[in-house]
């Protein structure tokens, strides 16, 4: 069979503004299929907002958002649902149901968007916690009485559940140790591997970028002002790019990845 080339994610002149402030400004971005795309840039540059706009939980004011070849802004209602089942976003804290196991959090996505039986859904429930490397005695434990690294992987488990194709993770290491954030580094790998997921992370890890990532975008003065693999953009001249794979902990990072 040919090689689906259509892009999971193509941005072009993307616009958007709160009140009087503009955070992007025709910005452009394409994602092929079976990238880690890393998501950087100074705080407040736009990140997190871009990566709601790709969920399509924001709007931009102008320019077009393509996800697998759908024009996001044009698509019919029957489309958007079909689009969203397609993708999956994990947000920072998890954002778990804090009265609900881990098993149930993971079932919900199945049960409100499918007809499969409840045996078939707590199977499969059961495989996603597996996959995110949970331990099987986890899938009966409420969120509170999992570790960091745990609600992280509990959170992948549910943003797995109906077999996305795209995965937004939202600093996905942020509030984990330098082992868990080595070892969720690690899952990321593994989950492309085994699933072929094209993956979108917005992060300050230095080390998940010069790990995981294939190409890293960096965001400044409102736009994607260069996407490359992380050893061509800590050389890059512009100054911002320059300064921020400058700092100390940028150079430990690049010298504990050989880079
Ligand atoms: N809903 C909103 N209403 C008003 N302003 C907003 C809203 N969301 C984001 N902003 C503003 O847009 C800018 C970009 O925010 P965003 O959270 O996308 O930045 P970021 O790059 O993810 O920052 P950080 O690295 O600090 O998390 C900020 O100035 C922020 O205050």
């Amino acid at each position: 069979m040919a090689e689906d080339l259509t892009p999971p994610v193509a941005l072009s002149g993307i616009t958007t503004r709160f009140g009087t402030q503009c955070v992007h400004e025709d910005l452009a971005l394409e994602i092929r299929r079976g990238e880690i795309v890393g998501l950087v840039g100074g705080s407040g540059s736009g990140k997190s907002t871009l990566l709601r706009i790709v969920a399509l939980l924001d709007c931009p004011q102008a320019g077009s958002v393509r996800l697998f070849g759908v024009d996001a802004g044009t698509a019919s209602a029957a489309e958007l649902n079909a689009l969203r089942r397609r993708f999956s976003m994990m947000f920072q804290q998890g954002a778990l149901f804090s009265s609900l196991s881990v098993r149930e959090n993971v079932a919900l996505p199945l049960q409100e968007h499918t007809a499969l039986p409840a045996r078939l859904i707590d199977e499969l429930a059961r495989l996603k916690i597996a996959l995110a490397g949970l331990p099987a005695d986890a899938a009966d434990k409420l969120p509170d009485q999992l570790s960091g690294g745990m609600i992280k992987r509990a959170a992948v488990a549910r943003a797995l559940a109906l077999d996305p194709e795209l995965l937004l993770l939202d600093e996905p290491t942020a509030g984990l140790d330098p082992l868990g954030a080595a070892a969720f580094d690690e899952l990321v790998l593994e989950l492309r591997a085994a699933l072929g997921l094209t993956v979108l992370i917005v992060t300050h890890d230095l080390d998940t970028l010069w790990r995981v990532t294939d190409r890293v975008a960096f965001l400044g003065e409102r736009r994607v002002l260069a996407c490359a693999p992380v050893a061509e953009l800590a050389r890059a001249a512009h100054p911002q790019i320059h300064a921020y794979f400058a700092g100390p902990r940028a150079r430990a990072a690049a010298t504990a990845a050989g880079g």
